[in-house]
């Protein structure tokens, strides 16, 4: 299977109201993989179904390898536009065991190499001795590995993976998701991951593009996205964040943390974003000194809520499962490296406001820590 690169856009689709996606670009390197990620609704599937040919855009165009699938008046078929599609719920067909589910779909005359199973089924992490199980009688991950290589047996040079390990359990999903980026990568398949899990999608992806109502608003590498996140909204999503008001100048900013060093200058009012691992608790020192109100221990790491004295901030600090405090323990603070701060009038690419958000922006993930009052 050759590698094929994706080139969309000004894609627009609609379902007869309002677009859906609305001018969308994005392009997709050979054999590359592209996570998008993006609150529900907000119109990832759609972009994976206009790609595969199951919805006709109403403007724009798309490009795999050089050749136009869609453009125009131009919209070529599904079955030959060489792209799988695995399903969220992997879509088996109950009846047929995983031979005929992998089989099924290929031309007639190539189902009999049922050969072709075995190594298929190896490439996903699959022993070939469930060949013969129905559905019914697999794991959910089995399920999920078996649609990979059902999408996988055509050869196709690009794969589309819609929320496909959203219904497993952790380590399940972590398995089956290892397996899968082994497979594509033996593949050399151009692939394209929705998620609205910003962990997979960061740890998955070579690029990770962030679609808010149905616009990209940020297309980079995962490192850059969550460390440089182009408003405080893309900030929030991609992880925890704590948005505190500061005063800028130039290389340095003013807030209830004292002052700061920014990663980019800055001036005047902003917003300075810091994520729990940038805030380093110490021995109680004069400089800063706050109270620990709650821990939430998860092994490695712990959660740790903190007040300052003389104020009403609330902070969220992640750190080592080694070296926990305990409630009401005082703390020194301090944030070594450099900050990020978004002048705090500016309004995103989404045409939200770009202020401090709550927990559940945009019925995104949940847990975001903005920097919140006692009142
Ligand atoms: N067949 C359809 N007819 C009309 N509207 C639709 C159709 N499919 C999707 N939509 C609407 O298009 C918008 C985007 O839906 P889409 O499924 O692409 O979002 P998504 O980001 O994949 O969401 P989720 O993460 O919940 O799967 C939603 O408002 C949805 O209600």
């Amino acid at each position: 299977m050759t590698s094929a690169g994706i080139v969309i856009s000004e894609l627009t689709v609609g379902y007869g109201g309002p677009p859906v996606l609305d001018q969308v670009g994005l392009r997709v390197r050979p054999g590359g993989t592209t996570a998008v990620l993006g609150p529900s609704g907000s119109g990832k599937t759609t972009l994976l179904r206009a790609l595969a040919g199951f919805v006709r855009p109403t403007g724009g165009r798309i490009e795999v390898d050089g050749k136009v699938l869609t453009s125009g008046q131009t919209m070529i078929a599904p079955e030959r536009r060489g792209i799988g599609y695995v399903r969220q719920d992997g879509a088996l067909f109950p009846h047929l065991d995983v031979t005929g589910n992998v089989l099924f779909g290929l031309p007639r005359a190539e189902r009999r190499r049922a050969t072709q199973v075995a190594p298929l089924l190896e490439l996903v992490g699959l022993s070939p001795d469930l060949a013969r199980r129905r559905p019914d009688q697999l794991s959910g991950g089995q399920q999920q590995r078996v649609a990979l290589a059902r999408a996988l047996a055509r050869e196709p040079a690009v794969v589309l993976l819609d929320e496909p390990f959203s219904s497993l359990d952790t380590a399940l999903r972590a398995a089956t998701r290892e397996a899968t980026l082994t497979a594509l990568a033996e593949r050399g398949a151009t692939t394209i991951l929705v998620t609205h899990d910003q962990a997979e999608a960061l740890s998955f992806a070579d690029q990770v593009a962030v679609m808010f109502d149905g616009k990209f608003v940020q297309i980079g590498s995962p490192a850059d996205v969550y460390g440089s996140p182009a408003t405080p909204q893309v900030g929030s999503f991609l992880g925890d964040t704590m948005l505190l008001p500061g005063q800028g100048a130039g290389p340095i900013v003013d807030c209830e943390l004292g002052t700061l060093t920014l990663a980019e200058p800055a001036t005047g009012d902003v917003l300075v974003m810091i994520r729990p691992e940038q805030l380093v608790l110490e021995e109680p020192s004069t400089a800063l000194t706050a109270r620990v109100v709650s821990v939430a221990y998860h092994g490695p790491d712990a959660i740790v809520r903190l007040s300052l004295s003389n104020s009403t901030s609330r902070l969220v600090a992640r750190v080592p499962g080694h070296r926990v405090p305990q409630p009401d323990d005082l703390v020194g603070l301090a944030v070594p490296h450099a900050v990020l701060a978004f002048p705090s009038h500016r309004r995103p690419a989404d045409g939200t406001e770009g202020a401090p958000t709550g927990p559940d922006w945009r019925n995104g993930r949940v847990g975001t820590a903005s920097a919140g009052s006692d009142s």
